[in-house]
């Protein structure tokens, strides 16, 4: 359909003039009057001189319609579609990990004992289907320890709470794999973002693996034991899963904000709107360089924070030491029970610091209290460091780092009232809610201070050098 005609031109002058010849330029690029069927078919009858055009240009020039297809080409620019449609499946992303995260807080996780990736979407359905299903869970390590007391009742809270984690990851797994089949197919994609799109389906995919190799591991007596542990999953495996969730969030993001700022240049450049030759220069100005870095350097250590959060959430190890800024009687607990040798398991005791590290509650709630605070005075010096920018960087990078500093400080607010109260579940939710959210300013801002990607420069560039300003892209 003419209407839904999109059009990208770069440099060559050859292509411009044929569409001049043609009348096709001024009467689809007023495309308001495409939708009349006159114009349909005038297009109709010009589109293949217009093919052998841009043909014969080399790709400098591209027009994409429905009714002009031109094999191999990509647009520039993705489609303002698939920006949105990026931004929607992370915000679904955020809503898993919450959930997820209020699936284990129940204690829900392992009372599905089996991973059925099709027919594990539907739920039991009748008495009888409930019964077998309560059977199995009867079978597993974790009610026979901890749970030999439910109800039948009881058992269905705990199986909906898992059943619904997982039958939103595979409803999240079609709203993005489907349109990624329909995107592609319709030629939405630029290069960039289509490895992009391939390297997140593959994330996605792992994620749901992942997922159940972390149940197993609650699940396998042998491997409790080998922990010398009670039925929970691992704290390795919960952290990864964890964290693949959050990488994927954070792709998702990325992408979907880089294509719909990519999409807000190339409408004020066709508008001859002066603002984006302003954004470009402020991004090419060589400070920006600087605050890329402190950008990246947050997002990274906000990252390894979170992901020290898993370890002491896999751990339980918010339940002891419910003091804050002291653990016991002192700042810090004596180093004998920091690196207590019960946790290493050789004999020349050469894996006590890694274990203790990672396996102690004890030392994995001080190392997650360090980073946090480490986290907060972090932001709050890029904040200053920022602040000293604020004239020559973009504002919406200003705001989002204005947003990280107010994030961050509600986020330890968060962790130290988890950790006084012993974790009620509605604080630990919001906490957990609470790093995804500060991940997400961070990588805003990041985001917010990219430089544009060469192609997109030369392409926007020359747009605004050809004052091409009747040109509307409708997506
Ligand atoms: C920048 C600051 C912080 C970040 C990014 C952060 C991140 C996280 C994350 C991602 C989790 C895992 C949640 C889950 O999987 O359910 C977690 C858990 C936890 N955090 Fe933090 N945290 C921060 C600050 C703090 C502070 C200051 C404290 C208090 C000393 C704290 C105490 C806890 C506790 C007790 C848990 C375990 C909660 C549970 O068992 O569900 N956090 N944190």
């Amino acid at each position: 359909m003419l209407s839904r005609t999109r059009f990208f031109f770069t440099k060559n002058s050859t292509v411009l003039q044929t569409l001049n010849q043609t009348k096709i330029c001024r009467l689809a690029l007023n495309s308001r009057v495409t939708k009349s069927a006159g114009v349909r078919n005038f297009f109709n009858t010009q589109r293949s001189h217009v093919s052998t055009a841009l043909k014969s240009d080399g790709w400098n020039a591209a027009v994409h319609t429905e009714g002009i297809k031109l094999s191999g080409g990509q647009p520039v620019i993705s489609s303002r579609t698939t920006g949105l449609w990026l931004l929607g499946t992370s915000g679904l992303v955020f809503g898993i990990v919450v959930l997820g995260g209020l699936t284990r807080l129940t204690e829900s996780g392992l009372s599905i004992t089996e991973w059925k990736p099709v027919t594990g979407a539907l739920p039991p359905l009748s008495q009888k289907h409930w019964e077998e299903e309560f059977e199995k869970y009867q079978e597993s390590p974790e009610f026979k320890q901890l749970n030999s007391h439910i109800t039948l009742e009881e058992f269905k809270f705990i199986y909906s709470m898992e059943w619904g984690h997982r039958l939103v990851g595979r409803l999240i797994g079609a709203f993005f794999i489907l349109p990624v089949v329909y995107f592609w197919s319709r030629k939405r994609f630029s290069f960039d973002v289509k490895w992009k799109v391939v390297t997140l389906t593959a994330l996605l995919g792992l994620q749901g693996a992942i997922g159940w190799w972390m149940v197993k591991s609650g699940l396998d007596e042998t491997q409790l034991s080998e922990r010398n542990s009670k039925p929970t999953v691992s704290q390795y495996r919960l952290t990864t899963h964890l964290g693949a969730a959050f990488l994927m969030y954070l792709g998702v993001l990325w992408t979907g904000i880089e294509i719909l700022r990519e999409n807000k240049w190339f409408r004020e450049a066709t508008k001859g709107n002066e603002a984006v030759s302003t954004v470009f220069s402020k991004l090419n100005n060589p400070a920006m360089k600087k605050l890329r870095y402190v950008g990246a350097g947050l997002l990274s250590l906000v990252f390894f924070t979170a992901m020290s959060g898993g370890m002491v959430a896999g751990l339980d190890a918010g339940l002891i030491y419910n003091t804050f800024p002291h653990m016991g009687d002192d700042l810090l607990p004596s180093t004998s029970e920091l690196m207590s040798p019960v946790f290493s398991r050789k004999p020349d005791q050469s894996d006590l610091w890694w274990r203790n590290l990672l396996e102690n509650p004890t030392t994995v709630q001080l190392v997650h209290r360090i980073l946090a605070t480490t986290t907060f005075f972090t932001v709050l010096a890029a904040h200053l460091y920022a602040n000293k920018y604020k004239k020559i960087m973009p504002a919406a990078a200003r705001k989002t780092m204005h947003a990280a500093m107010g994030i961050a400080t509600l986020q330890v607010a968060l962790g130290i009232s988890t950790l006084i109260y012993l974790v009620p579940i509605p604080l630990a939710a919001a906490h957990q809610a609470g790093a995804l959210a500060l991940l997400t300013a961070c990588l805003t801002f990041l985001a917010q201070l990219k430089k544009p990607r060469p192609q997109t420069y030369a392409f926007i560039n020359d747009i605004m050098k050809k004052k091409l300003q009747n040109v509307t892209r409708r997506l």
